[in-house]
Order: structure tokens, then C-alpha cells, then sequence
């Protein structure tokens, strides 16, 4: 797989078209308006920057990778990628539609892949004639510097479609793991409870925000507190994702924290936004 599209040029959308052109891809990245692309392409800018400046590549590898990335406004140009992945936003019906006009628009052989974080795979495959081409290549946030992809079977997701991806996966440096669709995957559904826990501890008047991320970091060796990682994935994000697995599994222990819903509302995402739980 060679050229590759991306969805969306926000925080996972970069960081995927980044990690896709470190590994000598050619990457075209999709948004729908062009301050969102401008946005998207200062941020890959400043990250490869950043990657000359501690000496771990060269300018001119820089350069290299810059010159394979390039940015449309049109979805009609996936029509000669060989693999798609859909970073939008993550609502269901979106992601359909997306999916709905790429299947149009796509040769046969390609493979239309979502990094959703909880959307069921099978229901946005349902969207297109190619169901078995279509499975879940899901990243994790700071694409470039997390080791993981969650490869997803749909329930009609063939076994070529799933080698491929999954050896792509491993071809651009990642670790990946075989997963079996249900909401959350497995990380998600580990990860996120805890993270709405530790809001609901907040809530309860426990501990301060600062001291819950201390105790996490230090008493749990995690590298990031919990609040501080939920700003980093964005409270938009964190909330779909409970939302997701609450109502799919229907048990109140998955119930959002009504301090996120609360957030949200608010347009309080996060670092985003320049603020959530903290301000940046
Ligand atoms: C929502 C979902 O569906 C799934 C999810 O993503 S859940 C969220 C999963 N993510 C996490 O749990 C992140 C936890 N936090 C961490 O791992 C670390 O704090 C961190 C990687 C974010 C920062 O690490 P750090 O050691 O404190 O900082 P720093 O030394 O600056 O960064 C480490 C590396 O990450 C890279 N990095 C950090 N932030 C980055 C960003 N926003 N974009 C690109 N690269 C980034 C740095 O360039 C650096 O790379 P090198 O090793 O090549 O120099
Ligand atoms: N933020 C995170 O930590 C992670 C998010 N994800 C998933 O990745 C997806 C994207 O999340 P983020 O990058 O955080 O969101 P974001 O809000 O930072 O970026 C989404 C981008 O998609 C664009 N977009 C909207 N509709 C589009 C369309 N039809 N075509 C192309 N672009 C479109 C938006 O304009 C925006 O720039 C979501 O499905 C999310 O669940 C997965 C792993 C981690």
C-alpha cells in the first residue's frame, strides 16, 4: 500500500499522515474547509521541526517527508488511493456518509479503514457494497509517538483485508494487536472508565484535579494523570466513547460523568480548545 488518504486534519488525522510519511508513504489529508488544513499542515510542520531540531532526522529527510504529504478539500480524490483512513469526527452518521461516497468513489481493491475510538466497524462497513473491505485501523493519540494499532474486524471484514492492514501496521513501525469488535475495542474500554472515574472522583469533592493526576502518575506509574489525558484526547472525544459503550452494553457503570457532559457544552475540549480540566 503506497498512497494513502486521510480523513480529517485535526489531532489524530496529523499524527497518522505523519506517521504514514515517516514510514515513506504518500499520503494525501482530506478536511472539509481550508482553515482546518491550514491548521493541520502548521501542526505536521512544527512537529518535523521539532524531529531536526533533537537531531532525529535531517533537514532534508524533513523535506523529503513534506514533500509526499499534500492536502485536498475533494473526497473525489481518493479514486487512485490504496488504503483510506477516516479520522473525522465521531459521530456514527458521519462516519456513514463518509464511507457511503468513498465506497463510490474507490477502486475495488481498496480498503476504507476508520481509527474511530468506539463506533461499531460493522455498522459504518454497512454503509458501502464492500463490507468485507472495511475494518478498524485505530491509532492512539500522539499517533506519532504510540506504538499501538488496534486492527478491527467488522463482522464481515475479510481475512485479506485484515492481513493487509495489519501488515501495513507493523511495516510503518507499530505494534499491532487483533481485535474483535465491541464498543471501546479493548483499550478504550479499559481506559476510558477509568478516566470517567477519576472525573466522578473530582466530582465527589475527593481530591483536587491536580492531586488526582499526581496520584495517577505516582501511584500508578502512569505517564500522564487522568485528567490530564483526557484534555489531551479532547472531552468531545472522551464523552462520545462512554456514551458509545453505555449505550451499547445498556450497564449504568459506563454511565458519563455529568461534569464531561457538563464540559462539553461548554466548549471547555480541552487542549483543543486551549482549555479543559487545565488551561493551555
Ligand atoms: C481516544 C482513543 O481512541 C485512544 C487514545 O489515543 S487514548 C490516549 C492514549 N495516549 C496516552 O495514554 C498518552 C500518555 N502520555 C504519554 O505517553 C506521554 O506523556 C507523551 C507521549 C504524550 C509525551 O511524552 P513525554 O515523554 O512527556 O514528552 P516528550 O519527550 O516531549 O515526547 C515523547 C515523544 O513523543 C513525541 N510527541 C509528544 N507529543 C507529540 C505530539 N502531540 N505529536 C507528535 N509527537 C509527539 C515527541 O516528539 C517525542 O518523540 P521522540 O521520542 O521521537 O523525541
Ligand atoms: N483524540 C484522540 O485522542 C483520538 C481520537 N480518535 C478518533 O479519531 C477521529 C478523529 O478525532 P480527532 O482527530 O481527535 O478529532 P478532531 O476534532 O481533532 O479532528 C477532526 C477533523 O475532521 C474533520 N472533518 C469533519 N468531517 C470531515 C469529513 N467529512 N471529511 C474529512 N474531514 C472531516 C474536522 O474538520 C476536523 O479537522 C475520531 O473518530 C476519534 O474518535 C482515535 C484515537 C485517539
Amino acid at each position: 500500500m503506497n498512497k494513502i488518504m486521510v480523513l480529517g486534519a485535526g489531532t489524530m488525522g496529523m499524527g497518522i499522515a505523519q506517521v504514514f510519511a515517516e514510514a515513506g508513504k504518500t499520503v494525501l489529508v482530506r478536511d472539509i474547509a481550508d482553515a482546518f488544513i491550514q491548521r493541520g499542515e502548521g501542526v505536521l510542520k512544527k512537529n518535523l521541526e521539532k524531529k531536526v531540531a533533537k537531531g532525529k532526522i535531517t533537514e532534508e529527510q524533513k523535506n523529503d517527508m513534506l514533500s509526499r504529504v499534500s492536502f485536498t478539500l475533494e473526497l473525489a480524490d481518493a479514486k487512485d488511493c490504496d488504503l483510506v483512513v477516516e479520522a473525522a469526527i465521531e459521530v456514527l452518521d458521519i462516519k456513514k456518509g463518509i464511507f457511503k461516497e468513498l465506497d463510490e468513489i474507490c477502486k475495488p481493491e481498496t480498503i476504507l479503514a476508520s481509527n474511530t475510538s468506539s463506533i461499531s466497524i460493522t455498522a459504518i462497513a454497512a454503509a458501502t457494497k464492500r463490507p468485507e473491505k472495511v475494518l478498524g485501523m485505530h491509532f492512539f493519540n500522539p499517533a506519532p509517538a504510540m506504538k499501538l494499532v488496534e486492527v478491527i474486524r467488522g463482522a464481515r471484514t475479510n481475512d485479506e483485508t485484515f492481513q493487509a492492514v495489519y501488515g501495513c501496521a507493523k511495516e510503518i513501525g507499530k505494534n499491532p494487536v487483533e481485535v474483535g469488535e465491541a464498543p471501546g475495542f479493548v483499550v478504550n474500554r479499559i481506559l476510558f472508565p477509568m478516566i470517567n472515574e477519576a472525573i466522578i472522583v473530582l466530582e465527589n469533592g475527593i481530591a483536587s484535579k491536580e492531586d488526582i493526576d499526581t496520584a495517577m502518575m505516582y501511584g500508578a506509574n502512569h505517564k500522564m494523570g487522568p485528567l490530564a489525558l483526557a484534555d489531551l484526547v479532547g472531552l468531545d472525544i472522551c464523552l462520545a466513547i462512554m456514551e458509545t459503550i453505555f449505550t451499547e452494553t445498556g450497564d449504568s457503570k459506563y454511565r458519563p460523568a455529568l461534569t464531561m457532559k457538563k464540559m462539553v457544552r461548554a466548549g471547555l475540549l480541552g487542549q483543543k480548545t486551549g482549555e479543559g480540566f487545565y488551561k493551555y
